[in-house]
């Protein structure tokens, strides 16, 4: 049987990759993560086609008029990130559940295109004081790139509504437990 999409988007720093990680070590679940395709520069212990393709700038817009995207964004200014149709095609019909982590526009077109076999999660933070906490404590990214991050997180704030669920991301342990939940709930029924 194909898998099934879930989707993930929260702001930068709300702690969306570690829940993500943490679901997907529950190997009873069959879930595969959405290796996106970006032109940032990989970041910490980051490696080429784990976390991400890594790609130059000039390479992502080769890769766009080829029409390699099932979606893409420039979610920072000359930050490009996006979905390779063919990776998504090949996991789900191998019967994995794909795992995205997107930004929020990325996460509602992929619901929209998806229909019901997709699932959208927002992670939403307590509070931007928190995000700006949590990034700086992080200590991957410059100063500057966490003024970008911040800056963005409230337009991606008023996307909540848009999703399916909303997972409070305050206390960690809670907010894991409801993520396991609710995906459990709507991969097996
Ligand atoms: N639309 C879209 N957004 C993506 C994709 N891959 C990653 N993103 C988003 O790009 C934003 C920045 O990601 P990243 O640089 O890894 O930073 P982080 O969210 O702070 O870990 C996040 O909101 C990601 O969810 C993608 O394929 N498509
Ligand atoms: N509930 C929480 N309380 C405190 N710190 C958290 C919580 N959730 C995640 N973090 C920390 O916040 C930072 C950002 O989390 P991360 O998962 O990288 O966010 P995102 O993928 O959304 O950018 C990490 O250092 C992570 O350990």
């Amino acid at each position: 049987m194909p898998g099934k999409l879930i989707i993930f988007s929260a702001p930068s720093g709300s702690g969306k990759s570690t829940i993500i990680n943490w679901l997907m070590s529950h190997e009873e679940l069959r879930m595969a993560f959405s290796i996106s395709c970006t032109s940032r520069a990989p970041r910490g212990t980051e490696r080429n086609g784990v976390e991400y393709f890594f790609v130059t700038p000039e390479e992502f817009r080769r890769r766009i008029d080829n029409d390699e995207f099932l979606e893409y964004e420039e979610v920072y200014k000359d930050r490009y990130y996006g979905t390779l149709k063919q990776q998504v095609e090949a996991q789900l019909e191998k019967g994995e559940n794909v795992v995205f982590d997107v930004d929020v526009k990325g996460g509602c077109n992929i619901k929209n295109y998806y229909g019901d076999r997709a699932l959208s999660v927002f992670i939403q933070p307590p509070s931007i004081e928190e995000l700006r906490n949590r990034l700086t404590g992080r200590g991957t990214d410059a100063p500057e790139v966490i003024e970008d991050r911040i800056a963005r997180a409230s337009f991606e704030l008023t996307f909540a509504p848009k999703f399916d669920k909303v997972v409070i991301n305050d206390d960690l342990d809670k907010a894991k437990a409801e993520a396991l939940k609710i995906v459990k709930d709507f991969l097996l029924g």
